[in-house]
């Protein structure tokens, strides 16, 4: 296999413009929606039985969204799934993913549950809270999410990026580690040191796309959505 190429943070944004631009013309729902099943497909091949609920954080931008449409297919899947989504993005895509998870039953929560309910109650947090966007240090009300995130012992499932690391730098702040990544599209350079099971979803860019930019991605199998990048996957070591 090519090593696959890790983004820095300003050429994750330039691509996303460029997929979304004039010249390639996806819409975001379309990207998105193709993101969520992903890591919907991922965590059903990672956790195929979680016997409690899931639970799936969303942050204000487009890894939330990721969050919003993974959920919907998770309960297409079979899993029982709640969202814990603090800071709603008043914008008409939103407004919608939401009604379409509430027609799936899925229950909006007005609190994060404490530690001990989590432990009891859910088998997997799904953290798309933040994605290749954050910088700086973590603002209200993400800080004491994140804070109770990194002291919880429910395996953590994250969308793109761990929330709170730094795009590329990594874990600088010393956060949570999640059981599971999911990149998408590409993975980002402060995923490099990541030492978890981690796929890669977001089987969506075009081949033109792939020569203009350069950018090397791993072979996705069949209709596979994802394939497995980590470490120690013996088939990325040929
Ligand atoms: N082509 C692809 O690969 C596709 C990518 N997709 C997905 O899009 C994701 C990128 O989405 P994105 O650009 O909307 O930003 P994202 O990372 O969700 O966060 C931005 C929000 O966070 C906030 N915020 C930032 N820093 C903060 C801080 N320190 N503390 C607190 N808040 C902070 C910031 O807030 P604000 O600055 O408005 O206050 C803003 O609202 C990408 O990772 C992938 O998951 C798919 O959907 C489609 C295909
Ligand atoms: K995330």
């Amino acid at each position: 296999m090519k090593s696959i190429k890790y983004l820095t943070q300003h050429e994750a944004i330039v691509m996303d413009q460029l997929l979304m631009g004039d010249k390639y013309k996806f819409p975001t729902e379309s990207l998105m929606e193709l993101a969520g099943l992903s890591v919907a497909s991922i965590i059903q091949k990672v956790y195929p039985n979680i016997s409690k609920k899931v639970l799936t954080i969303c942050g204000p931008g487009n890894n939330g969204g990721d969050g919003l449409v993974a959920s919907r297919h998770l309960v297409q899947f079979g899993y029982d799934v709640e969202i814990f989504y603090p800071k709603k993005t008043d914008k008409k895509l939103y407004h919608d993913l939401v009604c379409q998870c509430k027609h799936e039953d899925i229950k909006f929560l007005g609190e994060l549950p404490d530690n001990s309910l989590l432990s009891k109650e859910y088998g997997l947090i799904v953290d798309s809270i933040f994605g290749y966007s954050f910088k700086g240090d973590i603002r209200a009300p993400f800080d004491k999410i994140i804070e109770q995130l990194s002291k919880t012992d429910v395996p953590i499932a994250s969308v793109d990026m761990p929330s709170g690391w730094d795009v590329e730098a990594g874990n600088i702040k010393n956060l949570f580690t999640p059981a599971l990544l999911i990149s998408l599209a590409a993975p980002k350079k402060g995923a490099e040191s990541f030492e978890g099971i981690h796929y890669l979803g977001g089987r969506f860019l075009p081949k033109e796309f792939l020569r203009e930019t350069n950018l090397t991605i791993p072979k996705y199998n069949g209709c596979d959505q994802f394939v497995n990048i980590s470490k120690n996957n013996n088939n990325n070591k040929n």
